[in-house]
């Protein structure tokens, strides 16, 4: 592993931090004991992890700062830099393994806390964090495109949202089951195209005639061959149920633009999201009209949800996007104990999703204390999805 770190003089012992790429962290000690040339100098470091790492070492305060430092735009450029890093350690301290941007180098002049940069950091640990980088970028494109202040207007003479939550609750009561929220996805990264001749409006309205409370409409375009485009056609083909946008979300401005495209609610989910983030963007949710589904994963993220107001649904997802692996066990172990008694008494509304097939599947996470399900994998396969979802539940649940 090399790092690159900034350092006063040589002789010095600094106390660093180091994630390595599996993304562990590790406290060590460096100590600089040789300069080479320039602000280079080979050092080795003392961890409590068994290897040695070998970093590399830069000084940068003084000499190398008073050539740029005059210049506003690099002082700007440093600052931006810092925030990132700041946001980094913020998102790793609440255990947050998904970096939202590839690591950069400090901009020429930097000097303040220590830069640690992994060799071979720059590619993705993992596939969530692949899609969130690409996000990013993305996010960036369409912003040039459809200016936030454009987007708020719109969002002025949007028409009303519909009752997400309200949606679930009637169909849980109506049917005795967990209310069914069916998802309109073409392919997923895990499991390539589930569906050749992908109609979505076709699909969904389907899925309403066949009893589903909410729809879920996937809108990533790469790596699920989703898109805005079939949020806006099912709504404006008349369907009724409430749509959740199923986005990576990463900045505020997709979710003005999700309810300028027909969103009735929108994803969060927790492995990208640190907490003020989580709590800001439920705000904007709120004045927006918008219901609000916050995914976790896993024990830890569930307590750091629970520690944040105002969250009515909570998703558990059995599949892990970071490796793939579905386990329905997932969302009965999430419920269990202090987490189970707190989502109680908060009245939350758990929804377990991904990896329900079958009547079985369904009492499963029924008896875990979920009131909903997102499928999608299930019922979007078959030929008939108002069938496959009578198949899923081992019953017809539609209105008629
Ligand atoms: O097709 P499945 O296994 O029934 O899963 C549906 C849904 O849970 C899954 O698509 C999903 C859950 N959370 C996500 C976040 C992003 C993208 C997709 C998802």
């Amino acid at each position: 592993m090399e790092a690159l770190v900034p350092v006063q003089s040589a002789g010095q012992r600094l106390p660093v931090r180091l994630v390595s790429p599996s993304l562990h962290r590790c406290i060590g000690s460096v100590s600089i004991r040789r300069p080479v040339s320039g602000f280079a100098m080979d050092t080795r470091i003392s961890s409590k992890t068994p290897s040695q790492f070998t970093i590399r070492a830069q000084q940068s305060l003084g000499v190398a700062s008073s050539s740029s430092s005059s210049s506003v735009e690099n002082d700007l450029r440093i600052k931006e830099w810092e925030v990132d890093m700041y946001q980094n350690e913020l998102a790793i301290s609440q255990g947050i393994r998904i970096r939202r941007k590839p690591p950069s180098k400090a901009p020429l002049g930097y000097s303040g806390p220590f830069e640690l940069r992994l060799h071979n950091a720059d590619s993705p640990t993992n596939i969530l964090e692949e899609i969130t980088w690409y996000k990013d970028q993305e996010v960036s494109r369409m912003k040039e495109v459809n200016p936030l202040e454009a987007l708020k207007k719109a969002v002025e003479n949007a028409p009303p949202t519909r009752d997400f939550v309200g949606a679930l609750r009637m169909a849980h009561q109506r049917t005795g089951f967990p209310a069914l929220i069916a998802e309109v996805k073409k392919a997923s990264p895990s499991r390539g195209i589930l569906k050749e001749n992908f109609d979505p409006v076709e699909i969904a309205q389907a899925y309403e005639r066949g009893g589903a409370a909410c729809l879920s409409v996937l809108t990533d375009q790469k790596y699920f061959k989703g898109g805005f485009e079939n949020l806006e056609a099912i709504r404006s083909a008349g369907v009724k149920c409430p749509l959740l946008c199923k986005e990576f979300i990463v900045d505020p401005w997709q979710i003005y633009y999700a309810r300028t495209k027909g969103a009735d609610a929108v994803l969060l989910i927790a492995a990208i999201l640190t907490d003020l983030e989580i709590t800001y963007l439920l705000k904007l949710c709120k004045k927006l009209g918008l219901a609000t589904l916050v995914e976790v994963h896993d024990e830890r993220e569930m307590g750091r949800v629970l520690g944040i107001e105002g969250i009515e649904l909570v998703g558990i997802n059995n599949r892990s996007l970071e490796t793939f692996k579905v386990d329905i066990s997932n969302t009965k172990k999430l419920l269990e104990g202090e987490h189970g008694r707190q989502i109680r008494e908060k009245d939350m509304i758990v929804v377990g999703e991904s990896g329900l097939f079958t009547p079985d599947d369904i009492a499963y996470v029924q008896a875990a204390g979920v009131k909903a399900v997102l499928v999608g994998e299930s019922i979007v396969k078959q030929n008939d999805p108002e069938k496959g979802i009578a198949g899923l539940f081992g019953k017809n649940i539609s209105h008629t």
